[in-house]
């Protein structure tokens, strides 16, 4: 059984559905990424998951409860990260971590969270007086520190270096590795390609595509990238005219870039072979998750 199933969710505000039908189930032991431009419905989403906005229609259920109506029960199980509002800014680290420790039966060593968080040496700090990317912490820290079976990270990196980053990617990994089940709503592809196993790309409201970062990738209209310079000019009617091609655009040392899929890349091959053209730098690339990401929410906008 899945941990989390969300069905049919719909969520209205002001007449307008920003969360419109949505629909995905994650496994036990999954990291899951919600991914989508600003304003799609994530944060609406996964807070109908924690249980903190009653949905209008659809059904949520984590580990076959209501996060509404088991409210309780599902706390106790579900880490959620704090908006940084939440806490009070004279609270010092240390009792931040301490208090909420004692919100739990078996909590975490809240010690060693803040030892691999970087927060050891900022125990004794005020809240108000931490830097953007320490409240960060802090807040993983707590949204960790029940011992969680289910884990909701809402924008994890979001202001961090590029060292916390990575530390956290490595904390969160090492959670999943220890059978925790990560909700993920991430603006980051890179974040999103290396710890998900899945991802939900929503876009107004709906979900537009679900599957691994790599599968993405694949189905994207821009999976291969080709460049090169042939030995011969070539007509923007034939190249406009290679299957499943999706730009075609020249460079000003006679580059061509054509961006498409892998049968787009077979057939140029063929064709060139065919023509005894030959290709001086070629290059070919494999599209990112940006570019899926950009190509599955711009159909829509
Ligand atoms: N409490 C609310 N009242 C009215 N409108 C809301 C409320 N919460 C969210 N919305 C609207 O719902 C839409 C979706 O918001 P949501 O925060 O879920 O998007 P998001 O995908 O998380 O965006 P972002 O990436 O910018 O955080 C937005 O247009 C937002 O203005």
């Amino acid at each position: 059984m899945p941990i989390i199933e969300v069905n049919g969710l719909r969520k209205v505000y002001g007449g307008r559905a920003v969360v419109d039908g949505i629909t995905f189930a994650v496994e036990e032991g999954e990291i899951f990424g919600v991914l989508g431009p600003n304003g799609a419905g994530k944060t609406t989403t996964v807070e109908c998951v924690e249980g903190l906005r009653v949905p209008d229609a659809g059904e949520v259920r984590v580990a076959g409860l209501d996060p509404i109506r088991d409210h309780d029960r599902v706390t106790r199980f579900l880490g959620v990260q704090l908006q940084q509002s939440e806490l009070q800014a004279k609270l010092t680290v240390r009792e931040a971590l301490e208090v909420y420790s004692a919100f739990y039966s078996r909590p975490a060593d809240w010690r060693s969270l803040a030892e691999r968080l970087g927060l050891t040496d900022r125990l004794d700090a005020r809240f108000g007086k931490l830097s953007g990317g320490q409240r960060q912490r802090l807040s993983i820290a707590l949204a960790l520190i029940g011992n969680p079976k289910v884990v909701v990270l809402d924008e994890l990196t979001t202001g961090l270096d590029p060292r916390a980053r990575r530390e956290s990617w490595k904390l969160i990994e090492e959670v999943r590795d220890s059978g925790v089940t990560v909700l993920l709503v991430t603006h980051f592809m890179e974040e999103a390609q290396r710890l998900c196993d899945r991802v939900a790309v929503i876009n107004a409201g709906r979900i537009v595509a679900l599957d691994s970062p790599a599968g993405l990738i694949d189905r994207s209209a821009s999976a291969a990238v080709v460049s090169f310079i042939p030995s011969e000019p070539l007509g923007d009617d034939e190249l406009a005219a290679l299957p499943a091609v999706k730009s075609v655009e020249r460079g000003d040392d006679d580059t061509l870039v054509i961006s498409g899929t892998d049968e787009t890349v077979s057939a140029l091959m063929s064709m060139l072979a065919q023509r005894r053209i030959t290709a001086r730098r070629l290059r070919v690339t494999e599209g990112t998750l940006d570019d899926a990401f950009l190509d599955l929410t711009e159909q829509e906008n």
